[in-house]
């Protein structure tokens, strides 16, 4: 049997929800087209009272099934699914998985996130990396109700009254892609709509946002997939995507229309491809209150786990500045990865200490390691790029592979954001257990799990038991034998993007500064004790999201406050964010974060 609410969390969460009373809930219809509503549909959980106020005595089975039976029904049907499918191919699982939750979201959004809070680490991978990716593969054919809102290229000129079809007077939290690099997967056009449906789901298990005050976005402005131009059933634009100006004036329309209609909603941009992602950041950043989650939140996370790793290795944080690190990718999340490293080291070492940090640094592309002797070099890769200042390592030229790289630099840390499966490959891998470094961390971050750079497995075998390992997408830990496990990290920006767009929205930040991001990170890497890190857990599980978020989301709070970027939320005056302590700020995340329940629902005309 499925018990109830499971983990200390929602133990604390269900004691408090069933003492309080919850308040009524405004509805503006009556009969069927509440029952239709996923926002306020109870299924068979509406009380008879209710029946007769709202106009639904006979249309539903007469017997009153409680929350907690629905849940148990709900969860016992998975289990049941899961048991059926045991020889299924892993994909066809994942999608039945996937139907079968998205099934329940389209239906009742009170039950389909409460057991998505309640079981988040069994869900996320199936609402969010990997099975999210595979939706998106197959989105056309998955496809069956409309979700978030499509703002397509052919709609130049009308976005400003498009905006208000959205059935919500207020939105908070908004995020956008344009499909163009959707995980590792590529160009994927209208069909990437799958990912920031999957983020928003986040967002309101991990940081409470509102459901009803959340919008996916997807900006359809062409596709360059062939094989999408080509399938008639295809539902975007048939169209290769617009570029320059052309391009840049959609995306400027949308914002102007988003914030004309909700001044105080946060966008956070994700999987555009590298140029626009850039382009798109430099362009909002001080204009709007946004945020590139690719290469502003990856980079929050791997440089607390980059922190997190020379705990590990025994040493002091402080040598964080002496750490070789090569990185493969140096795309929107690689560059981002870079930068906020590459910072948090000038600010460890003093001022003038650019050239030092920079030499830490070996950086790859699809063309091998990047060399200021490289020909139209890519401008975010420029200060990246080896050949100036101290300490080169010899013999190392323009476009060296991953293995000689590895081989010469025996360095401390690989990581991995190429977005191609496999390139720490066997030879890569025993290269680095050669290294110099006490306990080599591996991060194999690209997305989904057949894109990642290596398996766990392969690293603990190749590299050694001493390593530590993160991944983007889940894994489970690797059993070595003689009872010795292989811890397996998940390094995903979802342990950061919540509480930086939550903490954005509970101080009514102007926009989204380098200090916030900054905060936030540091936040992550404190969070985990000596003892975790030492056994090589660099990130909590993902079941304690929702306690992570409160303070990531906190610590983005003070930040924008500090920095007089603050504003307010509601009730809630700049002054009073001003007085409040750290812990004070902590409980008012936590008491602003929404959490499903059925609450009675009073109709008005
Ligand atoms: N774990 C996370 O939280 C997280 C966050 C963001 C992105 N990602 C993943 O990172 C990957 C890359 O994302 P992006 O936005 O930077 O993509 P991108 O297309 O902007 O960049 C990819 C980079 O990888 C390089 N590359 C390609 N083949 C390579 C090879 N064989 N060796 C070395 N480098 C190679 C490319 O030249 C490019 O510089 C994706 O798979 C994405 O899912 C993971
Ligand atoms: O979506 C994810 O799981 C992480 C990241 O944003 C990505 O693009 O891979
Ligand atoms: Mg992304």
């Amino acid at each position: 049997m499925w018990r109830f609410g499971r983990g200390a969390w929602n133990l604390r969460q269900m004691r408090r929800f069933s003492v309080a009373v919850p308040g009524p809930c405004i509805v503006h219809k009556r009969g069927t087209d509440i029952l239709h509503d996923p926002w306020f549909n109870k299924d068979t959980g509406f009380p008879l009272t209710e029946r007769d106020r709202l106009g639904l005595r006979g249309l539903l089975p007469p017997r009153v099934i409680s929350f907690e039976q629905q849940y148990e029904r709900f969860m016992n049907s998975y289990q049941s699914l899961e048991h059926n499918t045991r020889s299924e191919p892993p994909s066809v699982v994942a999608l039945a998985k996937w139907r079968i939750l998205n099934r329940l979201h389209d239906r009742n959004e009170t039950l389909y996130y409460r057991v998505l809070i309640d079981n988040i680490k069994d869900f996320a991978p199936i609402i969010y990396t990997p099975t999210v990716g595979l939706v998106c593969q197959n989105y056309g054919g998955l496809y069956r109700r409309p979700r978030g809102m499509y703002f397509s290229a052919k709609d130049k000129g009308e976005m400003m009254s498009m905006i208000y079809n959205w059935p919500s007077k207020q939105v908070d939290m908004i995020v956008i892609t344009d499909g163009s690099r959707i995980l590792g997967l590529g160009d994927l056009g209208v069909q990437g709509i799958g990912i920031p449906i999957g983020k928003l789901d986040v967002y309101v298990a991990a940081a409470g946002m509102n459901p009803q005050r959340i919008l996916p976005v997807m900006l359809d402005v062409g596709t360059n997939n062939q094989k999408l131009l080509e399938d008639n059933l295809y539902l975007g634009l048939r169209q290769p995507r617009l570029e320059g100006d052309e391009y840049l004036s959609i995306v400027d329309e949308f914002m102007e229309a988003a914030y004309s209609r909700w001044p105080k909603a946060i966008v956070q941009f994700e999987d555009f491809q590298m140029k626009w992602a850039f382009e798109t950041l430099e362009r909002y950043r001080r204009k709007f209150c946004m945020f590139n989650d690719d290469v502003q939140g990856t980079a929050g996370v791997a440089l607390a786990g980059l922190l997190g790793a020379v705990r590990a290795q025994g040493r002091s944080l402080k040598d964080f500045v002496k750490q070789k690190i090569v990185v493969a990718g140096a795309g929107s999340a690689g560059i981002g990865v870079l930068k906020m490293a590459k910072q948090a080291m000038e600010r460890m070492l003093g001022s003038n200490a650019s050239l030092e940090a920079n030499n830490q640094f070996w950086v790859l592309d699809k063309y091998g390691l990047i060399t200021k002797e490289r020909k139209n070099i890519d401008p975010a890769a420029v200060s990246f790029a080896r050949g100036f200042g101290l300490g080169e390592v010899e013999g190392l030229n323009e476009g060296a592979s991953l293995v000689e790289v590895v081989k010469k630099v025996k360095p401390d840390v690989l990581l991995g954001l190429s977005g191609v499966g496999g390139i720490f490959s066997e030879e890569v891998l025993k290269a680095l257990q050669a290294s110099d470094s006490p306990r080599p961390a591996i991060f194999a971050m690209s997305n989904p799990t057949a894109n990642a750079e290596c398996t766990p497995a392969d690293a603990f075998k190749y590299a050694g038991e001493n390593i530590i390992f993160a991944s983007g997408s889940p894994f489970e830990n690797v059993n070595l034998g003689n009872g010795k496990v292989g811890y397996v990290n998940q390094a995903n920006n979802m342990y950061l993007f919540p509480g930086i767009g939550l903490g954005a929205l509970l101080s009514g930040a102007r926009l989204i500064s380098d200090g916030m991001l900054q905060a936030a990170a540091e936040c992550l890497a404190s969070y985990m004790t000596e003892d975790e890190i030492q056994k090589g857990i660099l990130f909590p599980s993902i079941s304690s999201i929702r306690h992570i978020t409160t303070h990531v989301g906190a610590a983005v709070v003070r930040a924008a406050v500090a920095e007089e970027l603050a504003e307010g939320c509601g009730d809630v005056g700049i002054k009073e964010l001003k007085n409040m302590s750290k812990e004070e700020t902590e409980e008012y995340v936590a008491r602003n974060m929404w959490y499903p329940i059925y609450s009675p629902l009073v109709h008005e005309k």
